[in-house]
C-alpha cells in the first residue's frame, strides 16, 4: 500500500473562495476536526495577512492538535532583504507552526513580469527562505506556484527552482496548478519528470477552473505523488480546489494500492463535509459526489425498480461507505416502484391497486404544481391520506393574516382558530410576516397540547411562480424546510394561486409530520 499524505487547506485557499469567511472560533472547529479525523497535515493560515490567522495560531499552540502537524503558510522573501529582515518572515516563526508553508515561483514569465525580479534573484528568494526556516527548527513544505505553467513555458528554469528548494531543505515540493488551467495527461507528464529529477516527495495542488482539480490530483498520484492538497468540499480562489472529500473517497475506495488516514475507514466523510458547511455557514452542495444529498438519490422508475432488486445495479458504492444514504425520489417520472419504497418505509402493506392510486394522485398533483423531491414529509402524509390512515392531530376553522404600515414598518398579525380534542384553541401573534405570524400562531394554539412542537424550526422557505404565462391566475409553490432538535430536516409543499394558503398548507404538513414522528416514538 503506498500512503498517501492529506494537506488541507480549508482554512487557507478554501478561505479563499468567494463567499467563505471564517471566524477565529470556526477555524479552530474545523482544525480540531481535522485532527480527529486524522489529516496530515493542517494549513491553519497566512499570519501575516490579518489578526485572526495569527492569533489562530496561538490558540493551537496553547492547545496542539493530537494527530495533525499545523502549517502557516507565507511567501519566499521579498526581493532586496534577507528572510531575518522580511515581515512575513518574523510572522511566520512568530505562528510557532512546526511547519512552514512557502509559495515561490516556478515560472520565469511570473518572476520577470509579476515579481519583476532576475531569474536568479528569484531563486535566491526560495532557497534563502527555506533555509532560513530549516536552519530556525521548523520543517518546511515548498508550495511551487504555477508549477506545470512554468515547466511548460522553461522548463529548464522551472526545475532549477524546485531542485533550489529541495536543496534548501525543503520536505515535499507540492506542484501547483495554480490557473487550474492543466490537463491530467500533463499533470501527470510532469509529476512523473519532477519524482525523478527531485530527490523529496512530490506533493500535487490543483484547482478546479476545468472541472479537474479531482481528476488531475488522482493524475498526479498515478505518476508519483504521495501527498495531496486541496480544501474539504472543493472551497478555493475561483471555483476553487481540489474537493479533498472526493480525493479521499476515490483513492480509498476506488482506486487500488493506495492508503490515506492511516487506512481509517470512510464513512465519516459525510458528516465532515456536512459540518464542515455548516461551520461555513453555507448550504449543502446536493449533487457532490460521494456525499451530496443526490449521489445516491434514484429518481426515475426504471433505476428505482432495479435497485429495489440489486441496490448495487445503479450505484457504484454502497451509500453507507461514506456515510451517506440511498434515497427515492417521487415525481411524475416515477413509477411503481418509487412509491412502494416510499410505502415500505412507512411500513404500508404492498397492495397494488394502493400504490397505483398514489401514482395517479402524484401524476395529477405534480401537473398542478406540486413537487415531492424537496418535500417529502408531504409526500409521506399524501400517502398515508390516500391509504386511510392518516389521523390529524388539529382541524383548521379558520385563519386571518393581515399586514397594514401607516408609513414606518408593516405590522403583521395573524390568527388562527383550530379544534384540538375536541376544544377550539384560538390565538393571535405577531411576526416579521404573515407566514412567521401564522407559524407563532399556530404554535401557541397547540404547544398545550404538544410541547414537542417546540423542539422543531423552520430553517427555509422558498417560493416559485409555477405558471408564469397565466399572469394574475398564477399559481404559487411554497417549499418549507423545518428541523428537530436532533438534526433531522424535512421538507413539505404547499401550492395554491394565494401565496398564504400555499404556505399555509405547506406549514399544516411540516407540523403534522413532527406530530406524527411524535406519536411513533411514543409508540402510536
Ligand atoms: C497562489 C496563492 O494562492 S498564494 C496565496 C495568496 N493569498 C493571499 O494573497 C491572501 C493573503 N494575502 C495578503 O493578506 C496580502 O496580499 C499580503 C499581506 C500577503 C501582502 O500584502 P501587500 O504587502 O499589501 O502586497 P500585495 O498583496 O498588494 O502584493 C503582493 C506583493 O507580494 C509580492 N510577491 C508575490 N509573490 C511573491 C513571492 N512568492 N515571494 C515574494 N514576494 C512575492 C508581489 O510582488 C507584491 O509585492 P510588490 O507590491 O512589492 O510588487
Ligand atoms: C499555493 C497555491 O495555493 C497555489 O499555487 O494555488
Amino acid at each position: 500500500m503506498q500512503r498517501i499524505e492529506i494537506y488541507d487547506t480549508t482554512l487557507r485557499d478554501g478561505a479563499q473562495g468567494e463567499g467563505v469567511n471564517f471566524s477565529l472560533d470556526d477555524k479552530v472547529l474545523i482544525a480540531r476536526r481535522l485532527d480527529e479525523v486524522g489529516v496530515d497535515f493542517i494549513e491553519g493560515g497566512y499570519p501575516l495577512s490579518n489578526p485572526k490567522d495569527a492569533e489562530f495560531f496561538q490558540r493551537i499552540a496553547a492547545e496542539p492538535l493530537a494527530n495533525s502537524q499545523v502549517c502557516a503558510f507565507g511567501m519566499t522573501r521579498r526581493r532586496g532583504m534577507t528572510p531575518a529582515e522580511d515581515p512575513g518572515m518574523k510572522s511566520l516563526m512568530d505562528s510557532q507552526a512546526p511547519v512552514i508553508t512557502i509559495v515561490g515561483k516556478t515560472s520565469a514569465f511570473h518572476v520577470e513580469e509579476v515579481l519583476r525580479v532576475s531569474e536568479q534573484e528569484n531563486i535566491d528568494m526560495i532557497a534563502e527562505t527555506i533555509a532560513y526556516f530549516v536552519g530556525e527548527g521548523r520543517r518546511v513544505i515548498y508550495d511551487a506556484e504555477h508549477c506545470f505553467d512554468g515547466l511548460k513555458l522553461n522548463e529548464e528554469y522551472g526545475l532549477k527552482t524546485l531542485k533550489a528548494a529541495a536543496d534548501a531543505g525543503a520536505m515535499r515540493i507540492v506542484m501547483c496548478d495554480t490557473n487550474g488551467g492543466t490537463m491530467p495527461e500533463e499533470i501527470a507528464r510532469y509529476v512523473n519528470l519532477v519524482a525523478g529529477a527531485v530527490d523529496k516527495p512530490v506533493g500535487i495542488h490543483t484547482h478546479n477552473d476545468c472541472e479537474l482539480a479531482v481528476a488531475n490530483s488522482l493524475a498526479g498520484v498515478d505518476a508519483g505523488a504521495t501527498h495531496v492538497q486541496g480544501t474539504i468540499n472543493g472551497f478555493g480562489e475561483r471555483c476553487g480546489n481540489a474537493d479533498l472529500i472526493s480525493v479521499m473517497a476515490n483513492l480509498a475506495l476506488k482506486k487500488q494500492g493506495y492508503e490515506v488516514l492511516g487506512g481509517a475507514q470512510t464513512d465519516h466523510l459525510t458528516e465532515l463535509s456536512r459540518y464542515v458547511y455548516e461551520i461555513a455557514n453555507m448550504g449543502y452542495r446536493t449533487s457532490q459526489p460521494f456525499v451530496g444529498a443526490s449521489a445516491f438519490a434514484h429518481k426515475g422508475g426504471m433505476h428505482v425498480h432495479a435497485v429495489n432488486r440489486v441496490a448495487h445495479s445503479y450505484e457504484h458504492i454502497p451509500p453507507e461507505s461514506v456515510g451517506n444514504e440511498r434515497r427515492v425520489l417521487v415525481s411524475e417520472l416515477s413509477g411503481r416502484s418509487n412509491i412502494l419504497a416510499m410505502a415500505t418505509k412507512l411500513n404500508l402493506q404492498e397492495d397494488k391497486e394502493l400504490m397505483d392510486r398514489i401514482l395517479r394522485e402524484v401524476v395529477e398533483l405534480e401537473n398542478q404544481g406540486y413537487q415531492f423531491e424537496a418535500a417529502e414529509a408531504s409526500f409521506a402524509l399524501l400517502v398515508q391520506r390516500i391509504a386511510g390512515t392518516f389521523a390529524p392531530h388539529f382541524e383548521l376553522v379558520k385563519y386571518h393574516a393581515s399586514t397594514e404600515s401607516r408609513g414606518g414598518s408593516p405590522l403583521t398579525e395573524a390568527t388562527v382558530k383550530l379544534l384540538v380534542d375536541d376544544e377550539v384553541q384560538h390565538r393571535v401573534a405577531e411576526g416579521d410576516g404573515p407566514i412567521n405570524a401564522l407559524d407563532g400562531a399556530l404554535r401557541k394554539a397547540l404547544k398545550g397540547r404538544f410541547p414537542a412542537l417546540q423542539q422543531m424550526q423552520l430553517v427555509d422557505y422558498k417560493v416559485r411562480v409555477i405558471n408564469s404565462e397565466a399572469a394574475t391566475a398564477a399559481s404559487v409553490r411554497v417549499i418549507i424546510e423545518s428541523r428537530d432538535a436532533d438534526g433531522e430536516t424535512w421538507g413539505t409543499v404547499g401550492v395554491n394561486e394565494n401565496i398564504i394558503q400555499a404556505s399555509w398548507d405547506a406549514l399544516v404538513d411540516s407540523f403534522e409530520y413532527k406530530l406524527a414522528k411524535e406519536s411513533r416514538a411514543a409508540g402510536g
